[in-house]
This record gives structure tokens, sequence and C-alpha cells, in this order.
């Protein structure tokens, strides 16, 4: 095959969350546009809620579209070892043990295939979710060159990466961990224990997920590249250090084509239309509220916001997901809040995020500091209430309050009061922090710009990305065919 052009060929494989599949979709078309062969990799169940969220049409390849607009996306979906009617939400040990031991054995077989195929270029490279454990295991069987895809911002990705330092230093997994601040980790600065992961937090450190850190981190140490949805100009030590133990690529944000866009459904609810609602309110007078995909809160908490929210006198858009507090528990508002609140405030179960922001009527995001809503938010501009549940969410914090100054603290413990919510959201929309915020958020925002811009970082990180994986594929198939490299 010597001298034949191949176009490369990609299994892309998101971790089956929200928050994971949007980046995987735009990275792929954004993959797709520059010449690859994508085969996109959804869980059945996954695929089936995003089919039940579409309203009017259904969708049996969520790609279509984008393959009618030339594009070369496959799509294929797997079993991750539940039935469907399973509630991975309210049982999610469980789930994620299947995503170990039951989806890596699915994904196997399909990779395989998608190798051995004979009528079609055969896949060469896995693009996997840096969280599933059996990224490099299962390229490495069949000979494809496997890049890490890292959802979150690079100092989450190092502080994991060097866990062995903070349990060495007694930062983790000690008897009573220390509660000084974390100076040793190569590319960071020190950091505060109260900044780490959560679950790097926690006293049980023999949990399913804990499962996972310990296998994930240990497995992208041998991907052959790391790519990470954020911007160099952001984390430039962090990426450096990383770049010293193995090719890692900013790229970041990754967002749809066409920022309020997209032509690939990917939301696993249905949305709610809030354009008509919003275009009623004045520029910068409506706060959103939004705890992801993911985080579960108490129905205490729920209560404290609600009252908070109605004491603050500010309108809102608040997405109370069905299972916010938990998919058993499904009554939770304060009885009569809708009413309360009239048109003043707006309860939605989804919507679609991007736009909402967009709007010129949002002036602040209340978020739980999941990482794609951070920088969709530093996107739009929007000043941050911060509210981190779980997972990262506390060290992305950090990144927002400490480093650039891009929002405010809800509180310091978990637990809220009504009486924090009405005195930080009034913070937030009105006075001179605002003005702090919004003068900060400008700047931040512009070295998002410039790095998606034609000679910026992450356009220039993608394209050495791209050649850098192309060089590799070729490399493989070479030594697949020679049992050495072949001088192509
Ligand atoms: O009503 C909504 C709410 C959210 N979104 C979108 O859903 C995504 C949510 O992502 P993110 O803000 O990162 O939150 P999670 O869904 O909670 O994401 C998980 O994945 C992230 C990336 O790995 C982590 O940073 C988070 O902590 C983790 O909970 C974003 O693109 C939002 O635009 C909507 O479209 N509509």
């Amino acid at each position: 095959m010597a001298g034949t052009y191949r176009k490369p060929h990609a299994i892309m494989i998101p971790y089956p969350y929200q928050g994971h599949i949007n980046p995987f979709v735009h990275l792929a078309i954004k993959l797709a546009s520059k010449g690859f062969i994508i085969t996109f990799v959804n869980t059945q169940s996954v695929h089936h809620q995003i089919s039940k969220a579409q309203t009017g049409c259904r969708r049996d390849d969520i790609f279509a579209k984008a393959r009618q607009s030339g594009l070369d996306i496959r799509y294929a979906t797997v079993s991750d070892g539940f039935p469907l009617s399973f509630d991975r939400s309210l049982n999610e040990d469980q789930f994620v043990e299947g995503l170990i031991h039951v989806f890596s054995a699915h994904i196997d077989e399909l990779v395989g295939n998608l190798v051995n195929s004979e009528t079609e270029p055969p896949a060469t490279c896995l693009i996997s979710d840096t969280f599933f454990v059996w990224g490099s295991v299962i390229a490495r069987k069949h000979n494809l060159v496997h890049v890490s895809f890292w959802t979150e911002p690079a100092l989450v990705l190092t502080l994991y990466y060097h866990l062995d330092l903070l349990r060495r230093n007694g930062h983790f997994a000690s008897p009573v961990n220390r509660r000084d601040n974390i100076d040793y980790i190569p590319g960071v600065k020190a950091i505060e224990p109260g900044d780490l992961m959560s679950y790097l937090q926690a006293t049980d450190i023999w949990t399913v997920v804990h499962q996972v850190i310990y296998q994930a981190f240990d497995d992208v140490k041998r991907a052959d590249i790391i790519i990470c949805n954020t911007v160099q100009e952001l984390e430039l030590e962090t990426i450096s250090a990383l770049n010293r133990k193995q090719p890692t690529y900013a790229i970041g944000p990754v967002f749809p084509a066409s920022f309020t866009k997209s032509n690939v459904a990917t939301s696993l609810w249905s949305e709610s239309d809030c354009t008509q609602w919003l275009n009623d309110k004045p520029d910068g007078s409506v706060l959103y509220v939004s705890f992801g995909s993911y985080a579960h809160t108490s129905k205490q908490d729920i209560l404290e916001m609600a009252h908070g929210l109605s004491s603050s006198g500010v309108s809102f858009i608040w997405v109370v997901r069905p299972d916010i507090v938990s998919s058993d528990e499904t009554d939770f508002l304060p009885v009569g809040f809708e009413d309360q609140i009239k048109d003043r405030g707006l309860i939605v179960p989804w919507c679609c995020q991007i736009a909402v922001i967009s709007h010129p009527a949002i002036g602040g995001f209340l978020t739980h500091c999941g990482w794609n809503s951070i920088l969709e938010s530093i996107w739009c501009s929007v000043p941050l209430v911060c509210y981190p549940l779980v997972t990262d969410q506390f060290t992305n914090r950090k990144l927002v309050i400490n480093d650039w100054k891009i929002g405010i603290n809800l509180c310091d413990k978990q637990a809220i009061t009504r009486d924090e919510v009405v005195e930080k959201i009034s913070l937030l929309m009105n006075g001179q922090v605002l003005d702090e915020l919004r003068a900060a958020i400008k700047e931040v925002r512009k070295k998002l710009e410039l790095a998606l811009s034609t000679n910026g970082s992450s356009e220039g990180n993608f394209h050495q990305f791209v050649e850098k994986i192309k060089t590799q594929m070729r490399e493989k198939v070479g030594i697949a065919a020679n049992g050495h490299l072949s001088s192509r």
C-alpha cells in the first residue's frame, strides 16, 4: 500500500455524560472538516435519551445532518451492559463498574471490527475520554494511535496525574491529610487542599469512582497524545509541565462551529425555549442558574436557593433538572413557589444553555462550575457566582475566583443559606463588583478569542495535533505492514 493515500479514520468515545459528549461532538466535527473519517460511539442509553429529547423528529443517527453537509462522520451505538430502563443516575456505582468491565468489552469488539474492516479505510486512531480506564489497552491491542481527550482544565489533569506526589507528601490518602498548601506539583503554583477535586478531599478513598481515578490516570500515561479542552494562555505553566511528560496540546475551547447553532443533537433532555421570555427583559438584568447535568444537591439546598432567588428581587432562569435531588425525589420546590415568582422567574427542566447565556438579557450565571459552563460563560462575557458541588468543580472555582477574578463565591461550605444567596446575587448583579468582574471577564474572553483565531495557540496546537496523529498513524500502518517503519 506504499504511496497510496488513505484518509485518517479515528474512533471517538466520550464518557456517557453531557459535559463530555458535547466537547467530543464538536471535536468530531472539527476533525471531520480537516478530512478525517470519524466513527463516533455513544452508549445505546445516551443515544436513546438524546433521541427521546428531540421534539418533532426522530433521529436515529445524530450525525445525519453533518453528513449531508459533506462530513464523513459515522455513528455507532454500543451497550453499556445495562437495559435502557436501568436508572444510571440512581445507581452510579454499578453503572461505573459496568463502564469499566462490560462497556470496554463491547468497545473492544467494535474496534476490532473497524480495524479489520476490508471495505472501509480501517480505523487507525482511538480518541477516548481520559476517564476511561482502558483507552491505551484497547488502542495497543489493535495497534491504534491513542489520543486521550481531557474535558476539564489542565490543572485538574495534572493534579490527578501526580496523585503519587500528593500521596507521598501526605495531602492525599493519609490517616489525617495535611492542610497546608500544596507547592510541589510541577507547573502548579501553591494550591490549597480545599481547592482539590472533591474525590481527593474525601475520607472514603475506596469508592468505585476512586478505582476509576487510580486506573485512568495511570492509563493516560501510556497515551500517545493528550489533548485538553483548555487554552494555553490560561494555563501556560501547567500545560508546559505536562508537555515535558507527554505530548499535550491545549486545543480549546472546543465549541460548536457556529456557537449558538449545532446541527448535531446532543441534549439528554428536551430543551425549553427561553427566548421569548428573555426578549421582554432589559439587557443584563437576568440571572441564569444551572447546576449542569451530573451533580446532585440536597432538598434543603434547593429550598434555600429557591427562597434566596425569590427574595433577591432579580429576574432569573433556573434550570431544575428532574433528577437534581435524586431521580426518586421529584417534589422538592417550595409549595406555591412558581406562583410566587410569577413572570420574574422562569423554571425549566433543561434549555439550550449556549443560546440562553448568549442572550443580551443575561447578566450573571450562578453555576456549579462545570468546565463547559465556565468556558461558555467566558465566551459570552457573563460573570459567575460559584457554587461547586462535586468533582473538578472546586478546582475550577479556584481558577475562576483566584486566578482570573471573573466570579465570586457563593459559600465555603456546601450547605447554603437563603441570606447568602440574596447577598451574592445582589453583589453579582449590581454595583462595583459587577463592573470589576465584567472588565476581567472581557480580558479572559479576549484570550479565548485570540487562541481560536487563525494564528492563535489553540488553532496552532490543533494543527500540530492533527499532523502528529497523521504521522503516528502512518508509522503504525508501516509497522503493521512491514514489521518496521515504512519509508512513506
Ligand atoms: O440546561 C442546560 C444545562 C447545561 N447545558 C449544557 O450542558 C453542558 C454541561 O457541562 P458542564 O457545565 O461542564 O457541567 P456538567 O454537565 O456537570 O459536566 C461534567 O463534565 C464536566 C467536563 O468534564 C465537568 O467539568 C463537570 O464537573 C462534570 O459534572 C454545557 O455544555 C451546557 O451548555 C445545556 O445545554 N442546558
